[in-house]
């Protein structure tokens, strides 16, 4: 039942991905029957050829016309040139629409699934799957299936040709026929299951390239490099084994093959001299069945590549629906509505304010990273997390934009008095601009990144957005400026500016809910103090959340909450948590050595006279002080 419902899905996908190929490919299967049916032809000519010059009386009335023969013989190779052509320029475009439609689908899909999914499945080998999976799956399609029908057809018209000038010989070519295909048979039983381990133990191969790639800072930092090519060895070593194993057995199939039809030809030879010197068939005759013989032996024992070929598309189908079949985030019912009109209840929030009920989360690992978390986060303000690693703030803000949802009984998450479960997806996380402790960088401009998620942001617009994150000084002292190309994730910014970047970025998508996750981590107290500073002016309205380590990031906030293994701690404003003698207040003594009390006084000071580049930025950004939380913060950082 279950082989049934997976051969159904795989005609079904099949199907799926040969929308707008479908006529291509119904005109190459007609051209390649057409090259067939001209092929078989052939034979008959030279057959008719050969007894007009040998085959006495019988044929004497086509000595005189041999010219016909050979215009004949013309005419075919001409329009089995063209339909030849036709097949083949119908295959490739066949084919590429169906592999196109294909990684089309398997992007998009990809893009859908919940960071769960991601978190279970590597990289690497999601990327095999994409790629070599699908080209896998092409080949088979579209060449191979053509060749069934090749096959099929030839083996008909061939069959028939062979029994119209002699049964006797027929019979024989025909008894070696389920040799053959039985042994082809058990070829594909043994081979399928290596296919798999092959296919597996490239992707394993892909994830350990892939991981280097991207980690080579940190590969090198540490001395990873050893243990990194050991790793690399194993996995290339069982690679090529099981590599090795296949071209084994196939080596093995096409020798014993080539065994069997090597006998079938002789067996054909043979009887055939007897019963052309028996007088039981003419020369020409026989020349015409020894060729069609030849012709039917190759796909016959080609059947063994199709059938290999078969299971190798088979396993490769299997790992393609593996991420067709994934389930996509859950969307609830209000994300399905197609009217994404501002309705109330249904559309974007009108009020931004936050509140966390009750909260408890755990990971598919299973451990509790939240328990009963709740607070909340009136519009317009700024809101801190203090935390130690692994406290579960990131989840915090995960949870916020639904990249892993809260289960029934979880509690309850809203944003403006509105569950998020309620609100659509696209509209909540249009709401919510974050920046991460490592933000992701596209391998494109500087502009690009920055203009990433605002498509019609002027140059104006995206200058205007790195001077409030402190950046634009540094882009402009590059070469290139705004159009130095970044490398892959950002590697040729530093870390700090990478961050400063990615502020700008999200500066531009105007979201009326700001998150800091540890974003400010890389850049200097004081370049930390500037652009606080520089936010607090613009985005006076914003609902910010800070996550950080750092008790100056946090301490002008108009609420910290502290969390302890995934429980609130304290909250509070930065002076009540001092006066709670608690969490807060050790990790600000620790922090706050009477040396950085001073340093900060002397930096604070500084501030009121930038360094040049942060000068140069801050200068830009206009406005008044109209963000009081934050602005209080820049003071204090002054003040202590
Ligand atoms: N995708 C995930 N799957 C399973 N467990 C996770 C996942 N993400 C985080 N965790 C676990 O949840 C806990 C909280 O992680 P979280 O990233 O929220 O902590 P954090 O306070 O932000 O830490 P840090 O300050 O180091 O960034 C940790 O124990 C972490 O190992």
């Amino acid at each position: 039942m279950k082989s049934i419902d997976t051969k159904y899905r795989k005609l079904n996908l099949t199907g799926r991905f040969f929308d707008g190929s479908k006529i291509y490919f119904a005109v190459a299967v007609g051209a390649s029957l057409a090259t067939t049916a001209l092929n078989a032809l052939t034979p008959q000519i030279f057959r008719f050829s050969i007894d007009s010059v040998l085959g006495g009386e019988k044929y004497i009335y086509l000595s005189g016309h041999l010219w016909v023969l050979s215009l004949l013989l013309i005419g075919v190779a001409v329009l089995s040139g063209i339909s030849q052509y036709i097949c083949r320029s119908n295959t490739a475009m066949a084919g590429e629409n169906f592999a196109k439609n294909m990684r089309d689908a398997l992007f998009v899909h990809v893009q859908k699934l919940p960071m769960q999914w991601h978190d279970q499945n590597q990289t690497g080998d999601i990327i095999q799957r994409c790629t070599s999976d699908v080209e896998v799956i092409r080949n088979f399609v579209v060449t191979q299936l053509l060749e069934v029908f090749r096959t099929v057809f030839l083996v008909v018209i061939s069959f028939v040709m062979m029994l119209y000038m002699n049964v006797k010989l027929s019979l024989v070519v025909l008894a070696f026929v389920p040799v053959v295909v039985l042994y082809s048979a058990i070829f594909y039983r043994l081979i399928a299951k290596r296919f798999v381990d092959a296919d597996e133990a490239e992707g394993e191969l892909s994830t350990v390239v892939q991981e280097n790639a991207t980690g080579v800072r940190v590969v090198r930092a540490f001395g990873r490099e050893k243990f990194e090519m050991d790793r690399f060895r194993e996995k290339n070593e069982i690679f090529a084994r099981l590599w090795i194993k296949l071209g084994t057995l196939s080596g093995l199939y096409w020798g014993v093959g080539d065994l069997i039809t090597g006998f079938q030809v002789v067996a054909v030879i043979v009887l055939g001299t007897a019963e052309a010197v028996r007088g039981a068939i003419s020369v020409g005759e026989f020349v015409a069945f020894a060729s069609y013989n030849t012709t039917l032996v190759w796909p016959i024992r080609g059947l063994g590549r199709i059938l290999s070929d078969m299971s190798k598309a088979g396993v490769s189908f299997e790992r393609v629906d593996y991420i067709i079949r994934a389930e996509e985030e859950a969307y609830t019912d209000s994300d399905r509505r197609t009217d994404r009109k501002e309705t109330e209840g249904t559309g974007r929030p009108h009020k931004f304010d936050i509140c966390f009920e009750d909260v408890n989360f755990a990971y598919e690992s299973g451990k509790e990273v939240l328990s009963d978390v709740r607070f909340s986060i009136p519009q317009g303000s700024a809101f801190g997390i203090l935390g130690g690693t692994g406290s579960g703030k990131s989840t915090i803000v995960q949870l916020l934009t639904r990249l892993y949802e809260l289960k029934e009984g979880q509690g309850r998450i809203c944003i403006g008095g509105r569950d998020i479960r309620e609100i659509p997806l696209e509209q909540l996380r249009g709401c919510v601009g974050m920046v991460l402790q490592e933000p992701f960088l596209y391998s494109r401009t500087i502009r690009e990144n920055i203009g990433a998620c605002a498509p019609d942001a002027s140059m104006e617009d995206i200058r205007r957005g790195a001077k409030i994150a402190c950046v634009d000084g540094s882009v402009m002292s590059f070469p290139d400026g705004y159009e130095t190309l970044v490398g892959e994730r950002g590697v040729t910014l530093s870390g700090g500016q990478r961050q400063r970047v990615a502020i700008a970025r999200m500066l531009l998508q105007n979201a009326p809910i700001l998150v800091f996750d540890d974003s400010l981590s890389a850049v200097d107290s004081q370049t930390d103090s500037m652009i606080r500073k520089a936010l607090g002016d613009c985005m006076k309205d914003a609902t910010v959340i800070l996550i950080s380590h750092r008790i100056t990031t946090l301490m002008g906030a108009d609420q910290i909450l502290v969390l302890n293994h995934g429980r609130v701690e304290e909250m509070g404003t930065h002076h009540e948590l001092i006066e709670r003698q608690g969490i807060y207040r050790r990790i600000y003594d620790i922090q706050m050595s009477q040396d950085d009390r001073q340093q900060m006084t002397a930096e604070a000071e500084e501030c009121r006279e930038p360094a040049a580049e942060i000068h140069s930025d801050s200068q830009s950004v206009s406005g008044d002080s109209r963000n009081p939380a934050w602005q209080e913060g820049g003071a204090e950082d002054g003040g202590i």
